[in-house]
């Protein structure tokens, strides 16, 4: 048995934990990892499995990604205070909802503006989303909202119940139909800003109604072109877009702060919409700036279709508010939930990154027979990876294959590393802390197949494991 060295924070826990280390056939290297006695519960904590933390209604199809065996999954009712990761749809996250031990977090949609991404990125959590895996259910709700917006359709349904409660539907509905005209799709002009997964599918399907495209997406991706009508008309302001369009529908991601979309939609490019354009936002309730578009809907005959509740406009005449239900399919839930889970097991089992919204692309062959892998998370500044090979090479340990990449303020680096010659794990140990506690390393994990375990975080110069 040896005494590990053991940081600890909170004051209720300040005494050292042994540790059993063994050799490496049975091995242990994370030296205490899936304790994390600093943060609470240890009696609720099942050793070996990988513990998930779910918010909201998450589909089992999604959920029976996880192997039983080696994944716990705990929704929001279930504590999950050592929970390795997060696994949510729309619950605004807070950092307190973060235990230490969270490696990951995934969005089971498109829009991570519910998650602080800036923080999370500062503590060396991946925020992971699932690239358009909701976005045919968006669509099909866009194009339900054109025609919702078109025909007075919900004035009509409205008429015939209270109609009918009146006992007045049969004798009535002719005559009153005359109240509720509308306009055709056919030959009128979309305009759709942000031609992402979304936004190029509705594009295409709109353009097969018989309707006129326009666009516009300064970051238009080529896989998105790809899906575009080839008679889309491609602007270069959001203004030229909306100018002389019957419909704009925005599906663009909301982004706080400088250089964001908050109200991107406000005087001025509402001042270019046609008097009764339909706006359809199915993408975030902040886009629009709810005063300018007040003064738009009492202006004119335009119409404001939404999947968003804002205090000026809900019960607006010329609106029609919907609950959010732009992702709300079963095939919807059951394809973003399973793209999530299949995420988030790649990056615990493997320390593979993709569709992560703050984390670079990463990705290394299988660990090679016999290596142990390393993932660690550093700021993006200069002479970190070398003092991390250094640490290695200290312990005559070689590294077999290894990959570096960065986004922004962050690196993130996988490392083989071969165990031939190190039949125990001291050295494993040893390096880690090492590495952990090199200056600028966030966080560190050894990956060699027993979930859960492995994980070490440098805080503010404290080593914890
Ligand atoms: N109502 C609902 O239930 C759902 C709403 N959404 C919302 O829709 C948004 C879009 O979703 P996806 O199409 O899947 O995302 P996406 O990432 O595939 O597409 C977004 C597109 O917007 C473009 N863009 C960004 N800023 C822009 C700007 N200022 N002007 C013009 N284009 C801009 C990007 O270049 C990208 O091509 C999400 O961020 C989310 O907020 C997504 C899914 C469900
Ligand atoms: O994917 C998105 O951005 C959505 O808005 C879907 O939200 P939901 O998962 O239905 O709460």
């Amino acid at each position: 048995m040896i005494l590990s060295k053991f940081a600890l924070k909170s004051k209720q826990f300040q005494q050292p934990v042994r540790v059993a280390m063994r050799a490496f056939a049975d091995v242990e290297v994370e030296h205490l990892a899936g304790k994390w006695a600093t943060y609470g519960d240890l009696e609720n904590y099942k050793q070996g499995k990988y513990q998930i933390k779910t918010f909201n209604k998450i589909s089992p199809v999604g959920l029976s990604r996880f192997p039983d065996d080696e994944y716990d999954i705990r929704d929001q009712d279930k504590e999950a205070a050592n929970a390795h990761a997060i696994l949510l749809r729309s619950h605004k996250l807070q950092e307190s909802d973060v235990p230490q031990t969270v490696r990951a977090i995934a969005r089971c949609g498109a829009g991570t503006n519910n998650i602080p991404v800036p923080r999370m990125t500062e503590l060396g959590i991946p925020v992971f989303n699932t690239p358009g895996a909701n976005a045919n259910a968006v669509k099909e709700l866009v194009l339900c909202g054109m025609l919702l917006g078109s025909r007075r359709i919900v004035d009509g349904v409205n008429h015939m119940k209270s109609l009918g409660e009146q006992g007045l539907a049969r004798e009535r509905v002719e005559k009153d139909k005359a109240m509720f005209g509308g306009r055709e799709l056919k030959g009128k002009t979309l305009a759709v800003i942000g031609l992402g997964h979304i936004g190029s599918m509705t594009a295409r399907d709109a353009e097969s109604l018989g309707m006129k495209i326009k666009g516009y997406d300064p970051g238009l991706s080529v896989g998105s072109a790809l899906k575009l009508p080839n008679t889309i008309d491609l602007a270069d302001s959001m203004a030229a877009a909306v100018a002389g369009a019957d419909y704009i529908s925005i599906n663009i991601p909301y982004i706080k702060g400088e250089n964001g979309t908050h109200g991107i939609i406000g005087k001025d490019v509402i001042s270019h919409f046609s008097p009764d354009a339909v706006l359809l936002n199915f993408a975030r309730g902040e886009l629009v700036d709810s005063e300018a578009m007040k003064e738009f809907l009492d202006s004119g005959n335009g119409r404001y279709v939404s999947d968003f509740p804002e205090d000026l406009l809900w019960n607006h005449e010329n609106t029609i508010i919907l609950p959010h239900l732009g992702a709300s399919t079963e095939e919807a839930e059951d394809a973003a939930a399973s793209m999530a889970a299949d995420t988030i097991i790649n990056f615990l089992e493997t320390g593979t990154i993709v569709n992560s919204v703050n984390f670079p692309n990463t990705s290394l062959p299988d660990r090679p027979e016999g290596a142990v892998r390393f993932t660690v998370v550093n700021s993006n500044v200069p002479g970190v990876l070398a003092k991390m090979t250094e640490a290695f090479a200290a312990e005559k340990l070689n590294i077999l294959q290894q990959i570096n990449q960065s986004r922004g303020d962050i690196a993130y680096n996988v490392l083989d590393i071969s165990t031939e010659g190190h039949d125990d794990v001291l050295s494993f140990k040893g390096v880690q802390e090492k590495i952990t506690m090199i200056d600028g390393v966030v966080s560190t994990r050894i990956i060699y197949g027993t979930p859960g375990k492995g994980y070490a975080k440098n805080i503010e110069g404290v080593y914890f494991i």
